[in-house]
């Protein structure tokens, strides 16, 4: 059977992004993917012209059409603008036995708000307690438990206070630390102490736009393929790798990454410290 992926998230008019990068990313996973659309947003290279919000009960629809046909084997939340958005969706996931891989969006990289402040609590309270793995880049982990990251052990308290929100796992994922570095270091955290750090080398590009969402999609889709937990990571990093790696040259301002380049290109080698 074709696992089935789902992603709860908003649209990117622009391809690059939101629900289209992560059913882009799911097809080239070889899993078949759905959605449920939170928001729809007219974007492009250059940045969020307009963002529209969807009502709560159209999105419980949504969710409720797909939950009661089809078998969900892992899904993601991405974009979910409000808190009032939160509390419905998390409601209609109480019961999902499926891996809930959470990237906690907030701010698109032109600076738009994709979740408004007053949301934030309200995706600790009802979204972190259900999430098997919690994705935040390096601002919002600082946003989400109010700590400064600078240092490596910095990222390890913070992940700590992360996991004591709920989650099993917490990829604290490396695009924004330390950019001086030549390496985009992931580290990652298990509820029960394990440590994983998944590192490769850092691509200079400015084509980075939905690289947070194409790797949630991508550990979802390996997730929903029942490959185990760190193996699904490894494969994930290697994908937005590939992605970023060989950038498409679409549109103006900070374009996608290449969704196709996992299965076309050669494979990186991610160096792995567990
Ligand atoms: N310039 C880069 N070169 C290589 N990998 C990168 C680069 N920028 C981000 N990554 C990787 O892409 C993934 C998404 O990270 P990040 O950019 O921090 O997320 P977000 O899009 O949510 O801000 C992580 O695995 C990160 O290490
Ligand atoms: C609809 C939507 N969802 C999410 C993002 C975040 O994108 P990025 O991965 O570049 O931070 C975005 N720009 N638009």
């Amino acid at each position: 059977m074709l696992p089935i992926t789902l992603t709860i998230a908003g649209s990117d008019s622009g391809g690059g992004a939101g629900i289209q990068a992560d059913l882009k990313t799911f097809q080239e996973l070889k899993t078949f993917g759905t959605s449920v659309l939170t928001a729809v947003t007219a974007q492009n290279t250059y940045g969020v012209q307009a963002v529209y919000a969807l009502p709560e009960d159209f999105i419980v629809e949504q969710l409720q059409s797909i939950q009661s046909d089809f078998n969900v084997n892992a899904l993601k939340t991405g974009m979910l603008f409000s808190a009032s958005i939160i509390e419905a969706v998390s409601k209609q996931l109480e019961n999902v036995q499926a891996p809930i891989i959470v990237d906690p969006v907030m701010i698109a990289k032109g600076g738009a708000t994709l979740l408004q402040q007053e949301a934030v609590d309200a995706m600790i309270t009802h979204l972190f307690p259900l999430a098997t793995v919690l994705t935040p880049n390096i601002p919002e982990a600082e946003t989400l438990t109010g700590m400064k990251i600078q240092t490596y052990d910095d990222v390890e308290q913070v992940a700590k206070k992360l996991l004591a929100m709920g989650p099993e796992v917490i990829v604290m994922k490396g695009g924004h630390f330390a950019p001086e570095q030549q390496a985009a270091i992931d580290h990652i955290f298990f509820k029960n102490g394990d440590k994983l750090t998944l590192s490769a080398p850092r691509v200079q590009t400015k084509d980075t736009h939905g690289t947070g969402c194409t790797y949630s999609a991508a550990l979802t889709a390996f997730l929903a393929k029942g490959l185990p937990m760190k193996e699904a990571l490894i494969e994930a990093k290697r994908f937005i790798h590939a992605a970023i790696s060989h950038g498409l040259g679409i549109g103006h301002g900070h374009g996608p990454t290449n969704h196709f380049a996992y299965n076309t290109k050669a494979k990186v080698e991610v160096e792995i410290i567990e």
